[in-house]
């Protein structure tokens, strides 16, 4: 029998939420680059999705080919009130196109990358060649993702292995780390407001 959930490892109500990463390449001029990514959260709060919070930007240099323009990446943890991750999916690639996001080869300079990261510790195995895999395969590997998901989620951990985040950035190599560093601006005030103590 098939287990969609997790259920051998615990997790508090801090590390149970749904995150989804932010990134944006193209075309690159910082300026943009913010604007695409502070687009996409007002998008995704006018089709019943709230942001609960959002890490700062950051500057990192394009993986695997650091020869591409250089990303602006964030990661915001989300609510929303649907059950299923897959309909969830389908309104970030939505958002994904309406930002102009054209799908050419893999890691292809893109306008806006919505990745689901993590669906409420949920596990599950793509049914399909195309179909979603949580939490999202690739997050535990990247630098880009760990860095600004730690600082709206320091204990956050793998849904699979259970991991803490600080664990999974000590494993991160200096490689995989140089360049990231968060950029300038605000991309979602209500944290900025949280961090800074007002209410
Ligand atoms: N957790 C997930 N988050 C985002 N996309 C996912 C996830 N699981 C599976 N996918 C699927 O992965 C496919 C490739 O997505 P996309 O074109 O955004 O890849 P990419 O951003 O270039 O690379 P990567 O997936 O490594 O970030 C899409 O069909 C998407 O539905
Ligand atoms: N720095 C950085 N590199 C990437 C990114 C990204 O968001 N940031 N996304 C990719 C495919 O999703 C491939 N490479």
């Amino acid at each position: 029998m098939s287990m969609p959930f997790q259920q051998s490892l615990c997790f508090n109500e801090a590390q149970r939420g749904i995150f989804i990463a932010l990134g944006a390449n193209r075309p690159y001029r910082r300026h943009t680059l913010f604007e695409n990514l502070h687009h996409a959260l007002q998008l995704l709060s006018q089709r019943e999705i709230s942001i609960l919070s959002c890490s700062r930007p950051w500057r990192t240099p394009a993986w695997p080919d650091p020869s591409q323009p250089p990303f602006l990446n964030a990661v915001a943890r989300i609510d929303w009130a649907g059950e299923d991750p897959a309909n969830l999916m389908q309104i970030l690639h939505e958002v994904e196109t309406v930002c102009g996001r054209v799908r050419s080869v893999r890691n292809a300079p893109r306008t806006l990358d919505l990745d689901l990261i993590d669906f409420k510790t949920r596990v599950q195995a793509p049914k399909t060649a195309h179909g979603l895999s949580l939490p999202h395969p690739r997050a535990n590997d990247r630098a880009f993702v760990l860095l600004p998901l730690r600082e709206i989620a320091p204990h956050w951990r793998c849904p699979v292995s259970g991991a803490f985040i600080d664990t999974l950035i000590s494993r991160l190599s200096w490689n995989d780390r140089k360049g990231c560093r968060p950029a300038g601006g605000v991309l979602h005030a209500a944290t900025h407001r949280l961090k800074r103590g007002a209410t």
